[in-house]
């Protein structure tokens, strides 16, 4: 109808200049898509939240990523948002008018995550954004090849074949004490070349300041290719090897600006293909001259990687045998992606908590030290009944997971919490609002306090209340792996230095897009441990 009424207007008018016409009907179209129709035509338009015309603003940041997390995180903090305190839905419209509906109840998350898990899949958009990223795998295929691809992975991934390294046999495999030694000693000679490394660094009085989330991104690349799939990257001995540029170049698509012009690259149709033929890989260099293609360039680049090194990986010979084809299985570098994004921030995190609560580090020193001096290696069933270093993994993950969230499409008409959800409607889960609300973590829910893992109530459990890894069947896969790994890096690298924060008033500077990571990479001060006055206390 508008269409009708400018085009009348044109002939009436007799404005000589088309260009002028198209200009004017776009931005006639971007006024109704940004200003009028959320306002006064969408179906959500009577859902409370935080209405962004052009940027996001802070409250719907806050909806979407949480609050902000400060040095001290004071108890009862209000940025505005608590009058939504009792609303169960959300809606956050963002740039162009993105509509999002955020649940906060845990009835919708129950409802859409686990029973309904099928009728809301993840987006259109951000499955085809990721394919081209990282191919096609768990994170990005829905329907029945989904539920194969997950039946044959997740045996994989599971505790007792994950400690089976070199054998891959994955099915009713009883747990043994030594072949879980091996796992660890696997993830411990990584540990100690990451060691080896800062050691060196070293000035024994006043210590050293390093770029924590550097050394945790290269530890976590090291210890997911080895752990996973046998394969040797050695980020942590080649900063220049393909696997970790590939990697590197990756997160420069990840800052601000950065991925929205390549979710925008990621709707042209066709283009996914085209990053990964002969032409584009000739056209490289080219496409990385050109203003808004730089994104292209660095695609094209870390596709021909992704093929070049998938095959090296042994885990693909055991899920070979199925129907999926081998360009499918190379692809499963998806896995890798996932892991490494979560394991590095979730490292760099634990740290930084670590840092600035000087206690409970020294609480952990004094509980892993002795273990580790009988045993540099010790087995997985020791560091399980670590209960101070279990404590602080799960509060860090608590307080700041690694991703901040996830999305689905409802694929059907639904309702929840009494809301009609129209076919298409985009739903977003957030998982640090999840994982710090006070009705069920308590008043003190922003702080920073690893002993209530010690005495959980009925309403806050690891369960129900902690979202870190998601829910239901789209959970992490590598929820298994991502604790071994997190519990052997933080035990040996506290036993062996003291964390401190590089500055004083250093605060965190947190940059959210798939995973949250530090913007400065998160400098830390590093000192030897004094074992001598440690072991006198
Ligand atoms: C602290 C570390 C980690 C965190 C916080 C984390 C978190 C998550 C979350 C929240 C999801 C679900 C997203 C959604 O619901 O849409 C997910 C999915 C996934 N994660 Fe992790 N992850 C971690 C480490 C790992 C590791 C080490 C691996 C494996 C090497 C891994 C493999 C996967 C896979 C394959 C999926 C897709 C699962 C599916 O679609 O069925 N993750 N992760």
């Amino acid at each position: 109808m508008l269409g009708e009424v400018i085009w009348q207007a044109y002939s009436l008018s007799q404005v000589p200049h088309l260009p002028l016409l198209v200009i004017l009907c776009l931005a006639l179209f971007i006024v109704y898509r940004v200003l009028l129709y959320p306002k006064y035509f969408s179906p959500y338009r009577h859902i409370p939240g935080p209405l962004a015309f052009v940027f996001s603003s802070d409250l719907a940041k806050h909806f979407l990523y949480g609050p902000p997390l400060r040095a001290n995180s004071p108890e009862g903090q209000d940025d505005g948002y608590n009058k939504f305190n009792d609303t169960n839905v959300i809606r956050i419209v963002g740039p162009l008018g993105l509509e999002r509906l955020v649940l906060l109840s845990p009835l919708a998350w129950e409802h859409a995550l686990i029973t309904r898990w099928q009728d809301y899949p993840r987006p259109k958009f951000y499955r085809n954004a990721f394919k081209i990223v990282i191919g096609s795998g768990l994170l990005t295929t829905e329907g029945r090849d989904r539920v194969l691809m997950k039946k044959m992975i997740a045996p994989a991934f599971s505790l007792p074949s994950l400690v089976l390294r070199g054998s891959y046999a994955v099915y009713g495999v009883t747990m043994s004490r030594n072949i879980i030694k091996q796992q660890t000693v696997l993830l411990y000679s990584l540990i100690d070349v990451l060691t080896q490394r800062v050691l060196t660094l070293e000035s024994p009085s006043s210590g050293v300041v390093l770029g924590i989330h550097e050394w945790m991104s290269k530890a976590s690349l090291d210890m997911i290719c080895s752990s996973a799939f046998s394969y040797d990257a050695n980020a942590l001995h080649n900063p220049h090897s393909e696997l970790v540029v590939a990697f590197r170049n990756l997160e420069k698509l990840q800052g601000g600006l950065s991925i929205r012009l390549f979710l925008a690259l990621s709707i042209i149709p066709g283009f996914g293909r085209f990053v990964s033929t002969k032409a584009a890989w000739r056209l490289r260099k080219m496409l990385g001259l050109i203003p808004f293609f730089g994104n292209a360039s660095i695609l094209v680049n870390t596709t021909k990687t992704r093929l070049l090194t998938c095959g090296e990986f042994p885990l693909f010979s055991l899920i070979k045998t199925t129907k999926f084809s081998t360009a499918d299985i190379l692809y499963q570098l998806n896995i890798l992606g996932a892991g490494r994004e979560g394991l590095e921030s979730g490292l760099s995190w634990s740290l930084y908590f670590l840092a600035v609560n000087q206690d409970a580090q020294e609480k952990l020193r004094r509980e892993v030290t002795p273990l580790l001096a009988k045993d540099p290696r010790p087995s997985y069933k020791a560091l399980s009944a670590l209960k101070w270093l279990d404590c602080v993994v799960m509060e860090s993950l608590r307080l700041f997971p690694p991703s901040p969230g996830t999305y689905r499409q409802a694929e059907v008409p639904d309702h929840m919490d009494r809301i009609p959800i129209p076919k298409g409607t985009l739903v977003y889960f957030p998982f640090r609002i999840f994982n710090t609300c006070k009705s069920r973590w308590g008043n003190d829910a922003e702080k920073f306090r690893p002993e209530r893992w010690l005495t959980l109530s009925e309403s806050a459990n690891a369960r129900k209340s902690f979202a870190a890894f998601s829910f239901g069947p789209r959970a992490c896969t590598g929820r298994t792996m991502a604790m071994i790994a997190m519990k052997v890096v933080l035990a040996s690298l506290v036993a062996k230095f003291e964390f401190d924060l590089a500055y004083e008033g250093q605060l965190p500077r947190p940059i959210t897009s798939i995973s949250t990571k530090p913007k400065d990479n998160m400098p830390l001060r590093l000192r030897l441990v004094d074992q001598g006055a440690f072991s006198s206390k």
